[in-house]
Protein backbone atom coordinates (compact mmCIF):
# COMPACT_ATOMS: atom_id res chain seq x y z
CA UNK A 1 0.00 0.00 0.00
CA UNK A 2 1.10 3.51 -1.06
CA UNK A 3 0.32 6.37 1.48
CA UNK A 4 0.75 10.26 0.79
CA UNK A 5 0.33 12.61 3.22
CA UNK A 6 0.35 16.27 2.93
CA UNK A 7 0.58 18.49 6.24
CA UNK A 8 2.28 21.98 6.71
CA UNK A 9 3.92 19.27 9.90
CA UNK A 10 5.48 16.79 8.28
CA UNK A 11 7.49 16.05 11.30
CA UNK A 12 3.82 14.98 12.74
CA UNK A 13 4.83 12.09 10.91
CA UNK A 14 8.03 10.63 12.94
CA UNK A 15 5.66 8.19 14.88
CA UNK A 16 5.68 6.55 11.67
CA UNK A 17 9.40 5.33 11.34
CA UNK A 18 9.07 3.31 14.36
CA UNK A 19 6.81 -0.11 15.77
CA UNK A 20 4.70 -2.20 13.58
CA UNK A 21 4.48 0.81 10.80
CA UNK A 22 8.19 1.61 10.83
CA UNK A 23 9.22 -1.92 10.42
CA UNK A 24 5.99 -2.34 7.52
CA UNK A 25 7.48 0.76 5.82
CA UNK A 26 11.03 -1.10 5.91
CA UNK A 27 9.38 -4.48 4.79
CA UNK A 28 8.24 -2.22 1.73
CA UNK A 29 4.55 -3.29 3.18
CA UNK A 30 3.85 0.13 3.26
CA UNK A 31 5.28 3.10 0.98
CA UNK A 32 4.70 6.23 3.07
CA UNK A 33 5.15 9.55 1.31
CA UNK A 34 4.79 12.98 3.24
CA UNK A 35 4.94 16.03 1.55
CA UNK A 36 5.10 20.12 2.83
CA UNK A 37 2.00 21.58 1.54
CA UNK A 38 3.80 24.69 1.64
CA UNK A 39 6.22 23.28 -1.34
CA UNK A 40 3.45 24.64 -3.68
CA UNK A 41 2.95 28.07 -2.15
CA UNK A 42 4.68 30.81 -4.02
CA UNK A 43 4.53 33.56 -1.95
CA UNK A 44 7.78 34.82 -0.44
CA UNK A 45 5.66 33.84 3.00
CA UNK A 46 4.79 30.47 1.72
CA UNK A 47 0.96 31.29 2.17
CA UNK A 48 -1.77 28.54 2.52
CA UNK A 49 -4.29 30.04 3.97
CA UNK A 50 -6.51 33.08 3.51
CA UNK A 51 -9.44 34.91 5.69
CA UNK A 52 -12.81 32.83 5.14
CA UNK A 53 -15.81 34.03 2.61
CA UNK A 54 -18.85 35.04 5.27
CA UNK A 55 -16.57 36.56 7.96
CA UNK A 56 -15.58 34.88 11.06
CA UNK A 57 -13.13 33.63 12.88
CA UNK A 58 -9.89 31.89 11.96
CA UNK A 59 -8.66 31.45 8.56
CA UNK A 60 -8.90 28.81 5.87
CA UNK A 61 -6.75 26.94 3.33
CA UNK A 62 -6.25 27.97 0.09
CA UNK A 63 -7.92 26.14 -2.69
CA UNK A 64 -4.94 26.84 -5.26
CA UNK A 65 -2.22 25.61 -3.11
CA UNK A 66 -3.97 22.31 -2.37
CA UNK A 67 -5.21 21.80 -5.99
CA UNK A 68 -1.20 22.05 -7.06
CA UNK A 69 0.05 19.69 -4.39
CA UNK A 70 -2.54 17.04 -4.72
CA UNK A 71 -2.40 17.22 -8.76
CA UNK A 72 1.72 17.05 -8.45
CA UNK A 73 1.56 14.17 -5.84
CA UNK A 74 -1.12 11.72 -7.67
CA UNK A 75 0.56 12.22 -11.00
CA UNK A 76 -3.03 11.50 -12.69
CA UNK A 77 -3.69 8.41 -10.72
CA UNK A 78 -6.63 7.59 -8.48
CA UNK A 79 -5.73 7.16 -5.14
CA UNK A 80 -8.66 7.20 -2.64
CA UNK A 81 -8.30 10.86 -0.66
CA UNK A 82 -9.34 11.07 2.92
CA UNK A 83 -9.51 14.43 4.70
CA UNK A 84 -9.82 14.30 8.58
CA UNK A 85 -12.71 16.79 10.28
CA UNK A 86 -14.87 16.72 13.04
CA UNK A 87 -17.34 17.04 10.52
CA UNK A 88 -16.72 14.08 8.28
CA UNK A 89 -18.13 9.84 8.67
CA UNK A 90 -16.78 8.15 11.98
CA UNK A 91 -13.99 6.30 11.52
CA UNK A 92 -14.69 2.56 12.58
CA UNK A 93 -12.85 -0.89 12.87
CA UNK A 94 -15.20 -1.50 9.52
CA UNK A 95 -13.69 2.00 7.77
CA UNK A 96 -10.09 0.58 8.24
CA UNK A 97 -10.83 -2.71 7.07
CA UNK A 98 -12.20 -0.72 4.25
CA UNK A 99 -9.19 1.37 4.16
CA UNK A 100 -6.50 -1.53 4.19
CA UNK A 101 -8.20 -3.02 1.31
CA UNK A 102 -6.83 0.15 -0.92
CA UNK A 103 -3.70 0.22 -2.66
CA UNK A 104 -3.41 3.84 -2.76
CA UNK A 105 -4.56 6.57 -0.31
CA UNK A 106 -3.90 10.39 0.08
CA UNK A 107 -4.24 12.07 3.12
CA UNK A 108 -5.04 15.88 3.18
CA UNK A 109 -4.31 17.25 6.77
CA UNK A 110 -6.25 20.64 7.13
CA UNK A 111 -5.59 22.90 9.95
CA UNK A 112 -6.73 26.39 10.75
CA UNK A 113 -10.89 26.37 9.99
CA UNK A 114 -10.54 23.18 7.16
CA UNK A 115 -9.76 23.58 3.91
CA UNK A 116 -11.80 25.05 1.10
CA UNK A 117 -14.63 23.28 0.10
CA UNK A 118 -13.98 23.22 -3.22
CA UNK A 119 -10.70 21.22 -3.07
CA UNK A 120 -13.31 18.09 -1.81
CA UNK A 121 -15.68 19.00 -4.51
CA UNK A 122 -12.72 19.35 -7.31
CA UNK A 123 -11.43 15.91 -6.50
CA UNK A 124 -14.77 14.18 -6.20
CA UNK A 125 -15.01 14.18 -9.55
CA UNK A 126 -12.04 12.34 -10.48
CA UNK A 127 -11.24 10.02 -6.75
CA UNK A 128 -13.18 8.82 -4.08
CA UNK A 129 -12.96 11.34 -1.51
CA UNK A 130 -13.82 10.54 2.50
CA UNK A 131 -14.60 13.06 4.72
CA UNK A 132 -13.59 11.41 8.12
CA UNK A 133 -13.93 11.83 11.96
CA UNK A 134 -12.10 9.77 14.43
CA UNK A 135 -14.50 11.60 17.14
CA UNK A 136 -17.00 13.98 18.37
CA UNK A 137 -14.22 16.51 19.60
CA UNK A 138 -11.94 19.46 17.27
CA UNK A 139 -8.01 18.75 16.84
CA UNK A 140 -5.93 21.86 16.08
CA UNK A 141 -5.37 19.67 12.11
CA UNK A 142 -5.69 16.62 10.93
CA UNK A 143 -2.16 15.15 11.57
CA UNK A 144 -2.98 13.62 14.51
CA UNK A 145 -5.95 11.89 12.89
CA UNK A 146 -3.89 10.82 9.76
CA UNK A 147 -1.61 9.26 13.06
CA UNK A 148 -4.58 7.08 13.95
CA UNK A 149 -6.40 6.08 10.57
CA UNK A 150 -2.51 5.18 9.57
CA UNK A 151 -1.78 2.70 12.42
CA UNK A 152 -5.50 1.77 12.85
CA UNK A 153 -5.70 0.82 9.19
CA UNK A 154 -1.61 -0.22 8.98
CA UNK A 155 -1.83 -3.02 11.48
CA UNK A 156 -4.57 -4.64 9.49
CA UNK A 157 -2.35 -5.15 6.12
CA UNK A 158 -0.52 -8.61 5.83
CA UNK A 159 2.35 -9.60 7.36
CA UNK A 160 1.80 -6.29 9.59
CA UNK A 161 1.01 -7.79 12.88
CA UNK A 162 2.96 -10.98 14.43
CA UNK A 163 -0.37 -13.11 15.02
CA UNK A 164 -2.94 -12.24 11.91
CA UNK A 165 -5.74 -13.91 14.28
CA UNK A 166 -5.12 -10.73 16.67
CA UNK A 167 -7.08 -8.27 14.24
CA UNK A 168 -9.90 -11.44 13.82
CA UNK A 169 -10.37 -10.82 18.21
CA UNK A 170 -9.94 -6.97 18.01
CA UNK A 171 -12.84 -5.18 19.09
CA UNK A 172 -15.48 -4.18 16.44
CA UNK A 173 -14.22 -6.70 13.89
CA UNK A 174 -16.30 -7.62 11.69
CA UNK A 175 -17.44 -11.33 12.71
CA UNK A 176 -18.05 -12.84 15.94
CA UNK A 177 -16.29 -9.60 17.86
CA UNK A 178 -19.01 -6.80 15.90
CA UNK A 179 -20.39 -4.54 18.33
CA UNK A 180 -18.20 -6.22 20.67
CA UNK A 181 -15.66 -4.89 22.85
CA UNK A 182 -12.63 -7.15 23.92
CA UNK A 183 -12.62 -8.19 27.55
CA UNK A 184 -9.78 -8.28 30.16
CA UNK A 185 -6.43 -9.71 29.44
CA UNK A 186 -3.79 -11.45 31.64
CA UNK A 187 -0.12 -12.44 31.72
CA UNK A 188 1.87 -13.70 34.40
CA UNK A 189 2.58 -14.08 37.57
CA UNK A 190 -1.01 -15.89 38.45
CA UNK A 191 -0.92 -13.76 41.96
CA UNK A 192 -0.30 -9.80 41.74
CA UNK A 193 -0.65 -8.30 45.06
CA UNK A 194 -3.32 -10.02 45.89
CA UNK A 195 -4.94 -9.61 42.57
CA UNK A 196 -5.65 -13.60 40.97
CA UNK A 197 -5.83 -14.75 37.53
CA UNK A 198 -9.31 -15.85 36.73
CA UNK A 199 -9.38 -19.71 37.51
CA UNK A 200 -10.86 -20.61 33.90
CA UNK A 201 -7.71 -18.92 32.07
CA UNK A 202 -5.37 -21.22 33.65
CA UNK A 203 -7.49 -24.31 33.03
CA UNK A 204 -6.07 -25.05 29.84
CA UNK A 205 -9.58 -26.10 29.12
CA UNK A 206 -9.70 -24.00 25.26
CA UNK A 207 -13.57 -24.13 24.56
CA UNK A 208 -14.24 -22.36 28.61
CA UNK A 209 -11.39 -19.95 27.52
CA UNK A 210 -13.52 -18.98 24.59
CA UNK A 211 -17.02 -18.59 26.55
CA UNK A 212 -15.64 -16.77 29.22
CA UNK A 213 -13.70 -14.22 26.70
CA UNK A 214 -17.04 -14.01 25.26
CA UNK A 215 -18.99 -13.77 28.33
CA UNK A 216 -16.39 -11.07 29.26
CA UNK A 217 -16.71 -9.47 25.99
CA UNK A 218 -19.87 -8.67 26.26
CA UNK A 219 -20.42 -7.75 29.81
CA UNK A 220 -17.35 -4.80 28.93
CA UNK A 221 -19.26 -3.71 26.03
CA UNK A 222 -22.62 -3.84 28.33
CA UNK A 223 -20.86 -1.67 30.75
CA UNK A 224 -19.17 0.92 28.83
CA UNK A 225 -21.02 0.91 25.42
CA UNK A 226 -24.11 0.28 25.71
CA UNK A 227 -25.03 1.71 22.35
CA UNK A 228 -23.08 -1.03 21.05
CA UNK A 229 -24.78 -3.95 22.81
CA UNK A 230 -27.89 -2.75 21.90
CA UNK A 231 -26.82 -3.20 18.14
CA UNK A 232 -26.01 -6.23 18.82
CA UNK A 233 -27.10 -9.06 16.20
CA UNK A 234 -29.52 -11.24 18.50
CA UNK A 235 -28.83 -13.82 16.28
CA UNK A 236 -25.25 -13.92 17.34
CA UNK A 237 -26.45 -13.94 21.16
CA UNK A 238 -27.02 -17.76 22.56
CA UNK A 239 -29.81 -18.15 25.35
CA UNK A 240 -26.65 -18.20 27.82
CA UNK A 241 -25.36 -14.51 26.05
CA UNK A 242 -28.96 -12.92 27.03
CA UNK A 243 -28.72 -13.80 30.85
CA UNK A 244 -25.36 -11.60 31.34
N1 LIG B 1 -12.17 14.92 14.90
C1 LIG B 1 -11.30 15.13 13.86
S1 LIG B 1 -11.00 13.94 12.76
C2 LIG B 1 -10.62 16.40 13.71
C3 LIG B 1 -9.81 16.80 12.66
C4 LIG B 1 -9.44 18.09 12.99
N2 LIG B 1 -10.00 18.41 14.15
O1 LIG B 1 -10.72 17.38 14.62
Amino acid sequence: MRLDIISIFPEYFAPLDVSLIGKARERGTLDVRVHQLRDWAHDVHKTVDDTPYGGGPGMVMKPEVWGEAIDDVIEGGSPRMVVPTPSGRPFTQELAQELAQEPWLLFACGRYEGIDSRVMEEYSGRLRVDEVSIGDYVLAGGEVAVLVMVEAVGRLLPGVLGNAQSAVDDSFAPGAMRNLVEGPVYTKPPLWRGHEVPAVLLSGHHGNVARWRRDEAIRRTVRNRPELAAALDPATLDKHDRKL
